[in-house]
């Protein structure tokens, strides 16, 4: 039982009254956060492996974050992107510095899907078509445009037509002839995660990302890769991307791009930037100064603390520790840097359950066999070993059949003693 069971929250009554009722609401209400830690209200402590999904790969309140954010709170908040601004200035300098060499204009915007919207015209206008190829199992977000790059049919089904689905061909995440097969001289773009994330945290082969590359030059398309998720360090490289070897002509940006602050950009080759009409698209929050005062310290820690570093080494000893667990409920442990899924034999909801509430440590599912494990790069080799640890105890001590049959016997025999004192009653009147 956590605190909250036992002393139901104002704070936790009050959000899942108001909540618009799309999210599964845990039943911890979470008030601070250092590093790999958070406290929940009761003072509780957790090893958070969600970190925001993927957002604090630095840490929960970085020093350099606050202090930046702090200041520029004081100085200014708000400056449309028509008004030159200097900390927008800066961060779009030191962002270029990392990306991959020719990706040098940027489209500043406030969340993945927003990026992922900006990647679809921006498309449209470079290339003059309006066909793309996305990947089954990818993921780019839930606004109606990303969404028609989304395969999940969950997530596209309740809105019908509003999805366009028609100008869409996915293919299977790694099958090169389907790849071949769907690339046309109708095709704007190809949208792929480097590794795919919600699909169940699944690594693409150099070969496939390769052949993503050849075929878009070849039709004149373009290849936008999505590393909102991969991006910043969380594959052991500033992008997943540098693994392959290969630059696409677009990438999607978001979560760790500014130390927490809700923002996101789409880089691009000058060539695309080039055939947006002025005016053609714009956000009125993007780029505002204090999100950019925030990725601009949050950047620049990246690079001094060997963040990249961090995760590949760091990633490499907690997927060996996941690996050496020996349990018949595991299928396979695969990742990349510290983004790492585990797929059970069965699903993984228990256990993730089990995981916040048994163990105090988050995780996440990525599809329904798979708990994903997110940790921010600063997380320690202790809480590593503490993270694998009350892994191996939950996959020991979770039965969910078990549990399944006691819960089912509890309410029959509640039904039946329901059933007696009705009966009681009746005789007694
Ligand atoms: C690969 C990928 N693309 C797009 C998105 C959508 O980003 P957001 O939730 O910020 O809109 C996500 C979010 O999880 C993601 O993982």
């Amino acid at each position: 039982m956590t605190g909250n069971e036992q002393n139901p929250s104002k704070w936790l009554a009050a959000e899942k009254k108001y909540d618009s009722g799309v999210y599964n609401k845990h039943d911890v209400v979470m008030v601070r956060g250092q590093g790999a830690t958070v406290w929940d209200e009761n003072g509780r402590s957790y090893i958070d492996c969600v970190v925001g999904y993927g957002v604090a790969t630095l840490g929960h309140s970085h020093p350099d974050v606050v202090k930046a954010v702090q200041e520029q709170a004081g100085k200014l908040m708000v400056m449309p992107q028509t008004v030159p601004n200097d900390k927008r200035a800066e961060f779009l300098q030191e962002l270029v510095g990392v990306l991959p060499q020719g990706l040098d204009r940027v489209f500043l915007c406030n969340s993945g899907t927003e990026a992922m919207e900006a990647a679809k015209k921006f498309a449209i206008t470079a290339t003059g078509r309006s066909r793309f190829v996305s990947m089954k199992r990818g993921f780019s977000g839930r606004s109606l445009g990303a969404l028609s790059f989304t395969w999940e049919p969950k997530y596209r089904e309740p809105f019908g037509d509003a999805v366009d689905n028609k100008s869409v061909d996915f293919v299977t995440y790694g099958n090169l002839d389907e790849l071949r097969a769907a690339v046309t001289e109708q095709t704007a773009a190809v949208i792929m995660e480097p590794v795919q994330g919600e699909g169940g945290v699944r690594p693409a082969s150099a070969e496939f990302i390769q052949e993503a590359r050849r075929i878009t030059r070849e039709k004149g398309a373009l290849l936008i890769l999505d590393e909102i998720q991969t991006g910043f360090c969380r594959t052991g490289k500033m992008f997943a991307c540098e693994h392959f070897g290969v630059i696409p002509d677009g990438m999607t940006l978001a979560k760790a791009i500014a130390g927490g602050t809700p923002t996101a950009a789409f880089a691009m080759m000058s060539e695309v930037a080039d055939r947006m009409p002025a005016g053609g698209h714009g956000t009125t929050f993007g780029g505002n100064p204090l999100s950019m005062a925030a990725g601009v310290a949050s950047l620049r820690a990246m690079k001094r603390e060997g963040l990249a570093e961090q995760a590949r080494e760091k990633g490499a000893y907690m997927m060996d520790k996941l690996r050496a667990i020996q349990s018949p409920k595991i299928r396979e442990v695969r990742g990349l840097g510290l983004m790492i899924g585990v797929e059970l034999k069965e699903k993984s909801a228990p256990y993730i359950h089990a995981m916040e509430h048994d163990e105090g440590v988050l995780c996440l599912a990525a599809t329904p066999l798979v708990v994903r494990f997110l940790p921010p790069a600063v997380i320690s080799k202790e809480q590593i070993d503490q993270v694998v640890a009350a892994f191996e105890r939950v996959l020991n001590n979770v039965n969910p059949r078990e549990e399944r049959q006691a819960e089912l016997r509890a309410q029959q025999s509640e039904m039946g003693q329901q059933q007696v004192s009705q009966g009681e009653s009746v005789q007694t009147e």
